[in-house]
């Protein structure tokens, strides 16, 4: 076995050990060539095929053909891609590896006996008024009770904007098939079979998608405002609280309520347009 201090010196200067035949451990430089006699032996080592692999592609195509040719072994190259992993994938893959860290961490009502589970109560509440139930009930509530064509303009709207976010993040959901955190317990009240699934956070996109469209159209004071907003930021904090969601379901579900906002705007159902549509049909 090298000492740590050979082992060290070894990193710095870019040679990694590699068992000899005599069962000694060697260095083999990784930026200059192998001495012929480890050449030979790392056709079948493999911690040479390791090195042959995290060789750089360019390293690799500069041998001028599809195939790399290390100590008279063919190596596909095909092979060597599998085992050289991309930038962009290291890069997601530790996101996501923070992200399950991060929202293991903040799951601190996931349970009653979680460091915060005297609040989980509470969270179930904030869980109730992002629910689509209660806001559907409401649309079409208030729908029914506005005597003014704008309000019934508006509340139309917003029961078709409803519509639109759960086709919308039902389809999503079950395109990506996220499971939810480990640490969840699915108690939640009245889901659909596709709630199974973790991303995106069906309640982030509602929070986003509703406080755009009540910020811009009911005439609110500011501290009304201040509060739709806070309301929708705490809906979707709470979501991992409970443990119910990864964090990047929850951003993802902001970023795409802000979005289905903007389509509900271009896809906006004004009585002109109603009344010529059903004109047509009749
Ligand atoms: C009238 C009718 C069919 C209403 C369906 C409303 C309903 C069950 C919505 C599902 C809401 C829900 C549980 C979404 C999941 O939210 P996540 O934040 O956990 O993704």
């Amino acid at each position: 076995m090298p000492s740590p201090k050979a082992r060290s010196s070894a990193a710095r200067s870019g040679s990694v050990p590699c068992a000899g035949g005599n069962g000694r451990y060697e260095f083999v430089s990784l930026s200059r060539t192998p001495p012929p006699h480890l050449l030979q032996r790392q056709g079948s080592d493999p911690t040479a095929a390791r090195l042959r692999a995290s060789e750089s592609p360019s390293r690799r195509r500069g041998s001028g053909s599809s195939t790399s040719s290390t100590g008279g072994q063919q190596l596909p190259e095909e092979d060597c891609m599998k085992l050289n992993p991309s930038f962009i994938g290291i890069a997601l893959s530790s996101l996501l590896a923070i992200d399950l860290w991060l929202s293991k961490r903040l799951g601190v009502c996931a349970c009653e006996d979680a460091s915060w589970g005297s609040v989980r109560p509470l969270m179930k509440l904030v869980e109730i008024s992002g629910h689509g139930i209660p806001w559907l009930a409401g649309a079409v509530y208030c729908l029914y009770k506005s005597d003014s064509a704008a309000g019934q303009e508006v509340m139309l709207n917003l029961l078709m904007a409803l519509v639109l976010d759960l086709v919308l993040v039902g389809m999503m959901k079950a395109l990506v098939r996220r499971r939810r955190p480990a640490h969840n317990r699915m108690d939640m009240f009245a889901t659909f079979s596709v709630d199974g699934y973790s991303f995106p956070s069906g309640h982030a996109t509602r929070a986003a998608m509703c406080a755009r469209f009540l910020l811009a159209h009911l005439v609110l004071a500011a501290p009304l405002r201040v509060l739709v907003l806070l309301w929708a930021t705490f809906v979707g904090f709470s979501r991992v609280l409970l443990g119910r969601h990864h964090v990047t379901d929850v951003t993802f579900g902001f970023l795409m309520g802000y979005w289905q906002y903007n389509l509900v705007e271009m896809l906006w159902l004004s009585p002109v347009m109603l009344q010529s549509t059903i004109g047509q049909l009749q």
